[in-house]
């Protein structure tokens, strides 16, 4: 399988007489299952209108999303179930990603019957609680009956990975899925993220401001700005040459990793990232934000699950 976007642009029109967006302006960008590919860029940079239009979300201006050589937007019924199921959406929860008055049972399991996945309740729950399971809620049955205010941010970014997993879905684009959490928690779920993707053969789309988060888990990254990408390669390459000023602005950005006795502790300092993002970014407004949405990332506390 193979969802790609080919040339892909995405102009939104002027509100009130103000000049249009050019948020994606051609893009190219390959995911398979089994693949970890990261989407990296500062805000307003093109991320999620990008994602969108690989979700099928978001219609494209020009070029064309592709799942298999089928172009998305003219798929035929069937063809257009079998790629909801199949190419799934995990955003962050901040976003109200969760209904709060639905319980978490009823979260992943309104996804099952909708996909006609499993009939009956027993077979519905059965579904429900393995894909819980599978997310390392357990025992899943203590996290049926809750409602998303009771659990931590990261049990929440969870639920949400087995509302898509649920489904069997062979790739998966994640935009700022664990943006949000705090630094251990953030490591937690890209680490159960990566092991579903060993075990199930999941593929990712991995959106993300942060370059240093996808730095363990990313096999192959795309750098945006200003809509378009200005470089891409594997992991290997970002990190250890990257070529375009942009890249280098984004790693010196990025929070340091030490090691102390060998363990691995993140030393984000927020006033460091705030720095570094401010001095290195092109315009402040977006730098800003990163920088704010880093340091709020960073100052967060959580109790991590398992
Ligand atoms: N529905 C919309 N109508 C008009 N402009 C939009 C719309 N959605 C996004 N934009 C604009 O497109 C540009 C890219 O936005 P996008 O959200 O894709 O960037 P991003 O990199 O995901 O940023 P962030 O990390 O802050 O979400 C921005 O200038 C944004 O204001």
């Amino acid at each position: 399988m193979l969802l790609e976007a080919t040339n892909v642009s995405k102009t939104f029109g002027s509100r009130r007489g103000g000049k249009s967006v050019h948020a994606v302006v051609e893009a190219n960008l390959r995911a398979r299952p089994g693949d970890f590919v990261a989407i990296v860029g500062e805000s307003g940079s093109g991320k999620s209108t990008l994602a969108r239009m690989l979700l099928d979300l978001v219609p494209v201006s020009s070029g064309s999303v592709t799942l298999d050589g089928i172009e998305v937007a003219r798929m035929k019924k069937g063809q257009r179930d079998f790629f909801r199921q199949n190419v799934q959406a995990v955003l962050q929860d901040p976003s109200g990603s969760l209904n709060p008055r639905k319980k978490v049972g009823k979260i992943v399991g309104e996804v099952v019957i909708l996909h006609r996945m499993a009939r009956g309740r027993e077979a519905i729950q059965d579904k429900v609680v393995e894909a819980l399971e599978l997310v390392g809620m357990t025992p899943a049955e203590d996290f049926l009956g809750r409602f998303p205010h009771e659990l931590s941010g990261g049990q929440r970014q969870r639920v949400l990975l087995a509302r898509a997993i649920v489904l069997n879905p062979r790739i998966i684009v994640a935009d700022e899925a664990v943006s949000a959490l705090d630094a251990s928690v953030k490591a937690g779920v890209l680490q159960l993220m990566d092991d579903l993707r060993r075990r199930l053969g999941i593929g990712y789309v991995f959106i993300t401001h942060d370059l240093s988060v996808v730095k363990k888990v990313a096999e192959y990254v795309y750098v945006m700005k200003a809509g378009e990408i200005v470089e891409e390669g594997t992991k290997e390459k970002i990190f250890g040459g990257p070529e375009h000023p942009y890249t280098k602005t984004l790693l010196a950005a990025a929070p340091t990793l030490t090691t102390s006795a060998g363990k691995t502790t993140r030393v984000t300092s927020a006033a460091k990232v705030a720095d570094a993002a401010s001095g290195a970014s092109t315009t402040s407004a977006a730098s800003t934000t990163s920088a704010a949405s880093a340091a709020s990332a960073a100052s967060t506390t959580e109790t991590s699950v398992g």
